[in-house]
């Protein structure tokens, strides 16, 4: 299977005919019809759409928390959809970083333990000190998350995801509970990670404004891919607001 497009970008992520259907009593949620979906090493992909469209459906797929009913999902050449759970959970553990709406972060440790935490059982982690650092957050780091802001309680959550070096990070609503001003750093951290590190970074917003900082806009509506547009020019973060 070629992984190289005609530009020379790899290709790290990518479905074919992807469908979910959640059965809950008589009825059937379809929530994939059939997506199809490239995504490149070091580009920053944004996905956009209605709640309920199928974003975060594809996310837990993609990032290997969930199975799908057909079709076929791969991770350069492992099929995601032939995998063991045993499979998925190493898969997910050496190559993927997640970022939720909410940060989950353990209340009794400090920014620094939070991040420290993962870095013990990944195989080649970056120093807490290292990731704290990235997000700008180095003169925190012995904060509880309580003593600090929502925004610097996801960049600790970013931090942490980064640590283990993932190739891939799956941002699922990462500014949805932070104003502008906050959601701004955050959205910073992500596009230096994705810049420095060169992170395959995909980020499911409801924000339209989010779009400006995407190198590839991926448009959902009722479970398919509508529309996936290149922009010309990705802008920085901080030039956007909302
Ligand atoms: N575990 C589940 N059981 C039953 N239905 C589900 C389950 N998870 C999601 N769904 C349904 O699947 C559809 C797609 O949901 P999904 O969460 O992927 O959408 P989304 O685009 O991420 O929405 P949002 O932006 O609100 O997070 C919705 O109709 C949702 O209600």
């Amino acid at each position: 299977m070629s992984h190289w497009n005609t530009d020379g970008d790899e290709r790290i992520l990518h479905a074919r005919g992807l469908t979910k259907i959640y059965r809950s009593g008589e009825v059937d949620v379809f929530a994939l019809r059939g997506v199809d979906i490239d995504l490149y090493r070091s580009e920053m992909a944004v996905l956009l759409g209605p709640s309920g469209s199928g974003k975060s459906t594809l996310f837990n797929i993609l990032g290997g928390l969930d199975q799908a009913t057909s079709g076929q999902a791969w991770f350069r050449d492992l099929e995601l959809t032939a995998c063991s759970e045993h499979q998925l959970t190493r898969f997910r553990r050496d190559h993927v970083g997640f970022v939720f709406q909410f940060y989950n972060l353990i209340p009794s440790l400090t920014a620094w333990e939070n991040v420290a935490l993962v870095t013990e059982i990944a195989p080649s982690p970056m120093p807490p000190d290292e990731a704290l650092a990235m997000v700008g957050l180095q003169e925190r780091m012995g904060h509880f998350p309580a003593q600090l802001s929502g925004g610097e309680q996801q960049r600790v959550a970013i931090a942490r995801a980064i640590a283990k070096r993932p190739e891939i990070m799956l941002c699922d609503e990462p500014t949805g509970a932070l104003d502008s001003k906050t959601g701004v750093l955050v959205l910073e951290a992500l596009s230096r990670i994705n810049r420095e590190l060169g992170t395959t970074m995909a980020i499911i917003t409801h924000n339209a404004v989010v779009r400006q900082i995407a190198d590839r806009v991926f448009s959902f509506r009722d479970g398919t891919i509508v529309e996936a547009v290149r922009n010309e020019h990705r802008l920085e973060p901080s030039a956007v607001s909302w």
